[in-house]
């Protein structure tokens, strides 16, 4: 169990307090100018993963006062408690174990007494075989013909993980072509079967609770259009397979269960790529590359779980986020991929992060009265720099940016990676040091302008500068580097979760609007008029009633 101790009464929170009091002002540019150590006392070197924590506005006591929070939070206690599969996901009495999906070790891990790990291998095995087979062409369509589509159907963790890790992949991708449709828009459905051909096209239906409202119409739409073509029932099963905890529901769908990927109700859903929800990955760039991934998690797990917390990755990232989020009061953090293939990361761990971490009840069941967890924003460089950068450079908010690149890029074209590069390193350099006045004048007066010219200009040239990144550098960006850095993350998560003394694995707050939209749906049916709901929502329905 976790305990259930508010941060803001441990003796590390009021130390912080009074130590922020004297240190908010510091400019990061000071803590270089007094510590030559500093990039390495403030880097950790991990595989092929260089994570720079330098630039922070953070010094020698800061860092050591938040480790001082983690241990005065059973920060250690409760990462035991998760690898261990101790029921810590309390509102829904269920063990927190995505680390078992990818447990390379294959030492047991206890359910209720059962080792979860040989349902984990055997879902693995079927996987590979699956997998195999589609991207051999040994499956065959109905017709005889080999599978070249894969429509992965699903949405939330369902969706956005396979999305993400394909798109960040693609350059191990083979010969089949993945398609991810999940807004319950017809325009999603309609728009990806535009492309495809029912005879060779294999639809993966992947949802937790086989439940979701969305998942099930496409899943159903997609069904009929294939049905159009195909006319028996019977060929079903060589297009539609399942990926669910629930097997009576996939049942009821008409998927055969032979044609099932099964899972466990210990994994939520936003850390699903690691079961059976990757199956369109290990279709997509192979089984080989998929188990890549999971062992890049694994290593990034096993460092985790037993590096001293002031040298621990994750555990460093969360702290730092602490800092920011609840003594300087940043609403928000910016994660800025300098990679293309990595144009959903931010948008997957915006669920990850948000989803887990968007409470406002503590684990005892109060109202916190502190912050938890942030608004996650971001956008792969260098598009960002050209569209809201501007914001971060000079606006009033504190927006602490993590940076992400690889040093060899995939696609090497020209002098296009320096260039890259030189834009990663030079963001993270102008946050952190801006531009001061008297520099702002010598430009100004280089450029020949005279006193009168600068004096107009010079505040609106100004940098203040001292804005916080982490710089994230790889080698490349490999299936088990991508493993390590998503694992790296949602272990970041799971430490300010466990600081914020909330329930980081339930989403109660994702139930509202469903109950409310399946009330609502068969009073959209009729032209009769609306009248149960408040003014305004009486009022829209009534429009829309009136406008279609
Ligand atoms: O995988 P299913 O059950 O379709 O859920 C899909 C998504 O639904 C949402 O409402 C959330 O609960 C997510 O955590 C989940 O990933």
């Amino acid at each position: 169990m976790l305990p259930k101790i508010n941060p803001t009464t441990t003796a590390a929170w009021k130390k912080l307090e009074t130590y922020y009091a004297a240190f908010s002002e510091t400019h990061i540019k000071e803590l270089f100018q007094k510590d030559a150590d500093r990039f390495e006392k403030y880097s950790v070197k991990f595989e092929d993963i260089l994570v720079d924590f330098s630039k922070n506005r953070v010094d020698d006591s800061v860092r050591s006062l938040l480790v001082e929070l983690a241990g005065e939070c059973k920060l250690q206690d409760a990462i035991e408690s998760m690898f261990s599969g101790e029921k810590i996901n309390a509102t829904e009495n269920r063990a927190v174990l995505h680390t078992a999906l990818r447990n390379r070790s294959n030492s047991a891990i206890l359910v209720d007494g059962n080792d979860v790990m040989p349902e984990v291998n055997a879902v693995l095995a079927q996987m590979k075989d699956f997998s195999e087979k589609v991207i051999s062409g040994e499956w065959k369509g109905y017709s005889g013909k080999e599978i070249i589509d894969i429509v992965n159907i699903g949405i939330g963790g369902s969706d956005l993980g396979p999305l993400m890790v394909t798109e960040a992949l693609k350059p191990y991708k083979n010969h089949l072509n993945l398609h991810f449709v999940s807004n319950v828009d017809g325009t999603h459905m309609a728009e990806t079967l535009k492309q495809v051909t029912p005879e060779t096209t294999l639809f993966v239906v992947a949802s937790k609770t086989f439940t979701t409202q969305e998942t099930m119409t496409n899943a159903n739409t997609a069904r009929d259009w294939f049905l159009k073509t195909a006319r028996d029932e019977g060929f079903i099963k060589n297009h539609f397979v399942a990926v669910s905890t629930n097997e009576k529901e996939v049942a009821a769908f008409g998927i055969d269960t032979k044609n099932m990927f099964r899972f466990w109700d210990w994994v939520g859903g936003r850390y699903s790529l690691w079961s059976a929800i990757g199956l369109s990955i290990a279709c997509g760039i192979g089984f080989d590359n998929y188990v890549e991934l999971l062992e890049g998690a694994h290593a990034m797990d096993n460092h985790f779980r037993h590096t001293d917390l002031d040298k621990n990755i994750p555990v460093i990232l969360a702290l730092f986020g602490i800092w920011y989020n609840n003594f300087y009061g940043a609403e928000t953090e910016a994660i800025l991929p300098y990679d293309q293939y990595m144009h959903r990361f931010a948008a997957y761990f915006q669920q990850g992060n948000m989803e887990s971490n968007g409470k406002y009840v503590d684990r005892s069941g109060e109202p916190v009265d502190y912050q938890t967890g942030p608004v996650i924003w971001g956008e792969p460089g260098t598009n960002g720099q050209h569209a809201f950068y501007q914001l971060i450079h000079q606006g009033t908010k504190l927006i602490p940016c993590d940076f992400i690149a690889a040093a060899i890029n995939h696609n090497q074209l020209g002098d296009h990676h320096p260039k890259l590069l030189a834009n990663f390193f030079a963001q993270t350099e102008a946050m952190m040091v801006g531009k001061t006045e008297s520099q702002v004048v010598a430009e100004l007066k280089a450029a020949g302008k005279n006193n009168e010219e600068i004096a107009a200009l010079l505040p609106f040239k100004v940098f203040r500068g001292n804005i916080p990144t982490n710089s994230i550098l790889v080698k490349k960006l490999t299936p088990r580097v991508l493993g390590s850095l998503i694992a790296m993350y949602e272990h970041k998560i799971f430490v300010q979760g466990v600081i914020w003394n909330i329930f980081s694995f339930d989403q109660w707050g994702v139930e509202l609007g469903k109950q409310l939209a399946n009330a609502i749906l068969p009073e959209l049916l009729g032209d009769e008029k609306v009248t149960d709901h408040d003014a305004s929502t009486n009022g829209l329905i009534n429009a829309y009633k009136k406008m279609r």
